[in-house]
Parts: structure tokens; C-alpha cells; sequence
């Protein structure tokens, strides 16, 4: 679905990422790790478009869609999620599932003259859908809260119903457990599997939490230093040295725990 082609970023003297290759097979939940710094968000922002490559390829599908817009890319079915949810917090929660689809023709003042019969119906549809994403999201009893009002948990699961707003193909998400209780990982985890089967979204996981990638990834790859260090099942990356060195060499205990 995404092939990854010698791919490199460069913030002033600092090589982010560096001649970077990897593929993102279509149907499949891959996993993206990696100690701090690795360069696994530049990875992710470069293929949903929010930066330009230094260097390199991306291609989707085939294509190449090097150094598209986030917007393009998100017609084309690329949907990226963020570590901090980016809801508008003074609207509800449904009003925030109802703004995601692109090109609703209510956004046009003209279209909404000449086709008033048709923007309504076109709303009452986006409404239907959004009323069902919140039943999928069991969110339903906090529909015409202020999306602000959420707690955190709540908030991602927010964002990941936003994506179902959308025809995606490919949902990166970005560390979907950071700052998510026990029980609320839990059910993302399982939504995010029923997406998987029943919508056919292919995903790629940014995540710290190794039990979660451990759970839903297969394969997953070990970026460090701005590369793939290695790649493959959780079980084989947890049995590789190079990979805890990787973390040794860097960052936090959670994530050294991990991936012990
Ligand atoms: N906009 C930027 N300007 C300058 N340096 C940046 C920028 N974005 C990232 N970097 C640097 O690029 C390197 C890779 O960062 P990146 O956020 O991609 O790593 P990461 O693997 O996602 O880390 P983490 O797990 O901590 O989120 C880091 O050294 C970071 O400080």
C-alpha cells in the first residue's frame, strides 16, 4: 500500500531521518517503534504530508505522492491522527464528527441556495453517520457534550470516530494509549481491531506501549537513528539485541521495560 523509499528529513544540521525504506502492506496493523527521537512522527508526517521529504519517495498505491498536501493525501484516503487530539472543544461531540467529511456541500453558500433540499439530506446523512460512529464508539450518552468536557480516553476515541467519518484506507495513529487508562485501552484496541476486519482500514501504530503493538501489530518495525533498524513479528523484536541497545542508548525506562 506504501512503500517508503530511501526517505530522509533534515531539520537545519540534524538528520531526522535518513535514507529510510520500508513498505506498509495493505490490510495489515503495523506497528512503528523506536527509542525517543528515532524519527517515527517525521516518518508519519512525511507520509500524511505535513512535511516535506529532504529526500527520497513515497508511494501510494503505487503512485507517487511525494511531497502532496495533507489534503490530497487525505482524498486519497490517508488519514493521520494525532498524539493530542486535535478536537475543536468548544463543539459537541457529534458537531465534531460531523464537520469531518471533505467537500459537504452545506460549506457552499451558492450550492446552499441552489440546493437547499439537497445540503439537508446531505446533512441528515453525515448526522445518521455520526450518530452511529458514537454507537460503534459507545459514546453515544456524550453526544451533545462540549467536546472540551472529555476526558482523555474519551478524546481519542473522539479521533479515531473521526476517521470513520471518512473513506479512509490508511489510518496512521499516532501513540493511540498515550495518557488512556487501562480499561479505555482496552476497548480501543478492540475497535481499532473491528475497524481492521469489518471496514478493511489497513493501520499504521505509532505506540510506546508495547503491550498494545504486541496485541494489534504484525509486522512491526524498529526505527532508530532515523532508519529501520529491523523488522518483523513483536516476538522476534523482542528477542533482538540491537533493538534494546536501541533503547538503552536513549530513552525512558517504560519504553526499555517494553521492550525487554
Ligand atoms: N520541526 C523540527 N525541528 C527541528 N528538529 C525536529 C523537528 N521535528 C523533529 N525534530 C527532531 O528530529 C528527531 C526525530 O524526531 P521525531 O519526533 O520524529 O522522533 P520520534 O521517534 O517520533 O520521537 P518520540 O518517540 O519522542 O515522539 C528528534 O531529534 C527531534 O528533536
Amino acid at each position: 500500500m506504501i512503500q517508503v523509499e530511501h526517505l530522509s528529513k533534515s531539520f537545519g544540521g540534524l538528520r531526522a531521518v535518513n535514507d529510510c525504506s520500508f513498505t506498509l502492506e495493505e490490510g495489515a496493523i503495523t506497528g512503528l517503534i523506536g527509542p525517543n527521537g528515532a524519527g517515527k512522527t517525521t516518518v508519519f508526517n512525511m507520509i500524511a504530508g505535513f512535511i516535506k521529504p529532504s529526500g527520497g519517495r513515497i508511494l501510494f498505491e503505487g503512485q507517487d505522492v511525494t511531497g502532496f498536501s495533507p489534503e490530497r493525501l487525505f482524498s486519497l484516503g490517508i488519514v493521520r491522527t494525532f498524539q493530542i487530539p486535535h478536537e475543536f472543544s468548544r463543539m459537541t461531540v457529534l458537531e465534531n464528527l460531523m464537520l469531518v467529511p471533505p467537500a459537504q456541500s452545506g460549506e457552499n453558500l451558492f450550492s446552499s441556495w441552489l440546493r437547499w433540499g439537497a445540503v439537508r439530506r446531505e446533512e441528515r446523512d453525515v448526522r445518521r453517520k455520526g450518530e452511529e460512529v458514537l454507537e460503534f464508539l459507545e459514546l453515544t450518552h456524550v453526544r451533545d457534550e462540549l467536546a472540551g468536557n472529555l476526558s482523555g480516553g474519551q478524546k481519542k476515541l473522539l479521533e479515531l470516530g473521526r476517521t470513520m467519518m471518512t473513506d479512509a484506507k490508511l489510518v496512521l495513529l499516532d501513540e493511540p494509549a498515550a495518557g488512556v487508562n487501562r480499561t479505555l485501552m482496552g476497548k480501543l484496541a478492540r475497535m481499532i481491531q473491528q475497524l481492521h476486519r469489518e471496514r478493511g482500514y489497513s493501520f499504521c501504530i505509532i505506540e510506546h506501549d508495547m503491550d498494545l503493538i504486541a496485541e494489534l501489530c504484525h509486522p512491526v518495525i524498529v526505527l532508530a537513528e532515523g532508519r529501520v533498524l529491523t523488522q518483523g513479528s513483536m516476538e522476534s523484536i523482542r528477542r533482538d539485541e540491537r533493538v534494546l541497545e536501541a533503547y538503552l542508548g536513549h530513552s525512558g525506562a517504560h519504553e526499555t521495560e517494553g521492550a525487554a
